[in-house]
């Protein structure tokens, strides 16, 4: 793998995270490549001052718009926000580039050789794929969580530090699986449903449902128009 450069398109509070990952890989992040403008939020760390400290750990990424971008050799591809906005760069990306993403895991998580990664998945250190579990399409995996065996997780998921998520479970695409929470086996989760944090799931959730407590109660609907 050393050598190869990846190119990050978006940009998000995780760069650092798949920036950690990539280096532990032995991968050096050649290029961010930026879809709409994102000014930080509050608290954010700007873009430029978030490169800059990588610096020291290797060359500094090249910053461009995707107007600019043409795919090189040489080059794997990951998606950076972790956004529902994501579904959508995704699908821009196809149409123009035809990519085939890469699966980026940390060298310190554990995946079972029994279970199934599509392209574009990222696990973060210390996380844990149990046997026979099916990530989806640009599943985001971040640091210290726990999948069973035999769950199955839609595209364009994430699941975020500290979570378990118990086995048996169909998991829909486009959740959020906040920081901490804990979800029993064997459980029906729909699309766009987000479990808050710390939250501890004991039965099914319907489709855009917000969840929160322990139990998981349901608060609002949360599901895009
Ligand atoms: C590396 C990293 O940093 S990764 C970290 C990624 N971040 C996360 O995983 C955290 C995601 N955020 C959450 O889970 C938040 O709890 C959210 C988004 C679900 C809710 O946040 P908000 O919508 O801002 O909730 P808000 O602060 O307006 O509170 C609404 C109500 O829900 C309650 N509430 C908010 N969050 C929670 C929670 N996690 N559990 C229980 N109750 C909660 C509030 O007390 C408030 O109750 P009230 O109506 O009785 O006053």
């Amino acid at each position: 793998m050393s050598g190869q450069q990846l190119v990050i398109f978006g940009s998000s509070n995780i760069l650092s995270d798949l920036f950690d990952c990539a280096l532990a890989n032995g991968l050096i992040v050649s290029k961010i490549v930026l879809h709409t403008p994102e000014p930080p939020g509050e608290r954010d760390i700007a873009l430029h001052e978030r490169i800059r400290q990588w610096g020291q750990h290797g060359p500094v990424p090249e910053i461009l718009d995707l107007a600019d971008f043409t795919p090189g050799e040489n080059e794997l591809y990951l998606l950076g926000p972790t956004t529902p906005t994501r579904a959508v760069l995704e699908q821009q990306l196809d149409q123009r580039f035809k990519l085939q993403f890469h699966t980026l895991i940390h060298p310190r998580a554990y995946v079972s050789p029994l279970a199934r990664l599509a392209p574009g998945v990222f696990v973060g250190a210390n996380s844990v794929i149990g046997p026979g579990t099916v990530l989806g399409r640009h599943v985001f995996i971040n640091r210290g969580v726990t999948i069973g065996h035999d769950t199955h997780i839609g595209a364009f998921s994430r699941i975020q530090p500290g979570s378990n998520v118990g086995g048996l479970s169909r998991i829909g695409h486009s959740v959020t699986i906040a920081i901490g929470a804990t979800l029993l086996e064997r459980l029906v989760i729909g699309d766009h449903a987000f479990i808050g944090a710390g939250a501890v799931v004991i039965s099914d959730i319907d489709a855009g449902a917000l969840m929160l407590g322990i139990p998981a109660k349901f608060k609002k609907s949360v599901l895009p128009s």
